[in-house]
């Protein structure tokens, strides 16, 4: 069809590309209030999260503190592969042996000296700690109460029976610490090795973990199609694999998706992709289909439309990919939308677009758990991001991997900073809030009834909501 078009037709008949700013969600009517809106969604066709977003595998955004937060929070952290495979699959081991619930690293050692301890607890409003050696084994448990009064002499002196509870049973610590019995237990892993410290918090009754079906933390992992020893090693320990490259629809990645998926038994995420023809030839070539990462250059550190000028934007991405999915009967594959989202109105607007979770980099990139070092730069604090084909991410990849095949000499994206923002939990809870709200006014009261009940709607002429108020400052 479009071979017998002449130029000035085809230019004619340009695509509407719609992005986040070009469209809204009409209200409709709510059936309940948006707090018991139920944003549980998968990420992939086993993997299932409680909120729908997961954290992008950039080098300066998902490693081992990113991924675990993620998880506790509901979502998933994807590791990037920026690394060598043994690192990336010692990440994602050390993910799967952590404590389904939020640890701190409050404990004594031996030969502390007992006055300092006792002072130590009490800023920390704490009646007791782990006793920790200098090799990481719970040795046993001190009480503040003991250590009142004492001077010069070592902790190991007050210790008391061990208050340390298997990292595969951390249920029985929340009980224990509900029924009044410490302030703090300590999580140890097989063979009593110390993993970290559950202090009594009420606000931990509010933190709902997505778990594997063995009750341990979720965590996916990302692969270039070709590296399929990376694949295997990973593949002991993740939920899901997600083929990383920036277009997916090439004859070459796919084919070789095709080998990875037979080979590999977690579930199997390809992307990125960014059309209904992607969507159709990777279902018929791949076999085996998990889930699809979809967007092109959308990201806020992403250079590929100005580079190669192309662009398939997240939000017309997915509702062409969800078409494609529907219209090939290839079941429920979910959609994960990546690049661009800069909020969590984004985030409902590529959900009701057919999309079943959101990723982000951008948004989580400021955070404490983010895996870039906090940078301050005058009076103000940043963490450094940058996109994954940008010349420093390339040049690591490159340099760690020597099996990396170079497919591209010219950056495809840049490197920056972004302003600190604390906490990824808070920000993780904001979205999931903001997006609850979202459902709200859609009308719907979980993701799939957002599908089929979303309206989108055009301000004419556009004007972004806000502009007004904030010209007139
Ligand atoms: N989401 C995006 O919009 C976007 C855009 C650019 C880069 N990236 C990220 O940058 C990193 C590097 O990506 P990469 O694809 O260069 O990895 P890569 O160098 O490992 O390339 C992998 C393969 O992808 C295919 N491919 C990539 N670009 C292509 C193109 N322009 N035309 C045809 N085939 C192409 C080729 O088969 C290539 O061998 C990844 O983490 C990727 O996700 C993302």
């Amino acid at each position: 069809m479009v071979e017998s078009m002449g130029f000035l037709e085809k230019l004619g008949s340009a695509e509407k590309l719609y992005t986040f700013d070009d469209v809204y969600i009409v209200p409709g009517r709510a059936p309940m209030d948006p707090s018991k809106v139920d944003v549980s969604t998968r990420f992939s066709r086993r993997v299932r999260l409680l909120i729908p977003i997961s954290s992008s595998p950039m080098d300066t955004v998902t490693e081992y503190d990113m991924a675990v937060a993620m998880s506790l929070m509901g979502g998933i952290g994807v590791i990037h592969r920026n690394m060598p495979k043994e690192q990336q699959a010692e990440i994602a081991s050390r993910v799967k042996s952590a404590p389904p619930i939020p640890t701190s690293r409050i404990y004594v050692t031996p030969d502390e000296d007992c006055s300092r301890a006792y002072d130590d607890l009490r800023s920390l409003g704490l009646r007791d700690a782990p006793l920790v050696s200098a090799d990481g084994k719970v040795l046993g448990h001190v009480r503040a109460g003991s250590l009142r009064g004492c001077s010069g002499r070592p902790v190991a002196e007050f210790a008391e029976p061990s208050k340390a509870f298997d990292v595969r049973h951390v249920e029985d610590a929340l009980n224990f610490l509900e029924s009044g019995g410490s302030d703090t237990v300590a999580i140890v892993a097989p063979g009593n090795a110390y993993v970290g410290t559950v202090t009594f918090d009420s606000s931990l009754n509010r933190v709902k973990p997505s778990l594997d079906s063995e009750g341990r933390l979720l965590v996916a992992a990302a692969v270039s199609p070709f590296d399929l020893e990376r694949a295997r090693l990973l593949d002991r320990y993740v939920d899901a694999l997600v083929t990383d490259v920036a277009h997916f629809h090439n004859v070459e990645a796919m084919t070789a998706a095709k080998v990875m998926a037979k080979e590999v038994s977690a579930d199997f995420v390809v992307g990125n992709i960014g059309t209904y023809e992607a969507a159709v030839d990777a279902l018929t070539v791949v076999e085996r289909v998990d889930g699809f990462r979809v967007g092109i250059a959308g990201g806020s550190i992403c250079t590929t439309s100005s580079v190669g000028g192309a662009y398939a934007p997240a939000l017309w991405a997915v509702a062409a990919v969800r078409d494609a999915i529907d219209q090939h009967g290839a079941g429920d594959v979910p959609i994960i939308a990546d690049g661009g989202i800069r909020s969590s109105g984004d985030a409902v607007k590529a959900l009701a677009a057919g999309a079943s979770s959101v990723m982000l980099g951008y948004l989580l990139a400021g955070t404490d758990e983010a895996s870039a070092p906090l940078i301050r730069i005058g009076d103000s604090a940043y963490k450094p991001y940058r996109g994954m084909a940008s010349r420093g991410a390339m040049e690591r990849r490159f340099a760690v991997d020597r099996y990396t095949r170079a497919s591209k000499r010219v950056a495809e994206g840049v490197e920056g900073v972004v302003p600190y923002r604390g906490s990824v939990v808070s920000v993780l809870a904001d979205l999931a809030e903001g997006i609850r709200a979202g459902l709200g006014y859609a009308g719907a009261s979980n993701i799939r009834e957002l599908w089929e009940k979303a309206r989108f709607g055009m301000a004419i002429p556009k004007q972004v909501p806000g502009e007004l108020f904030r010209a007139s400052q």
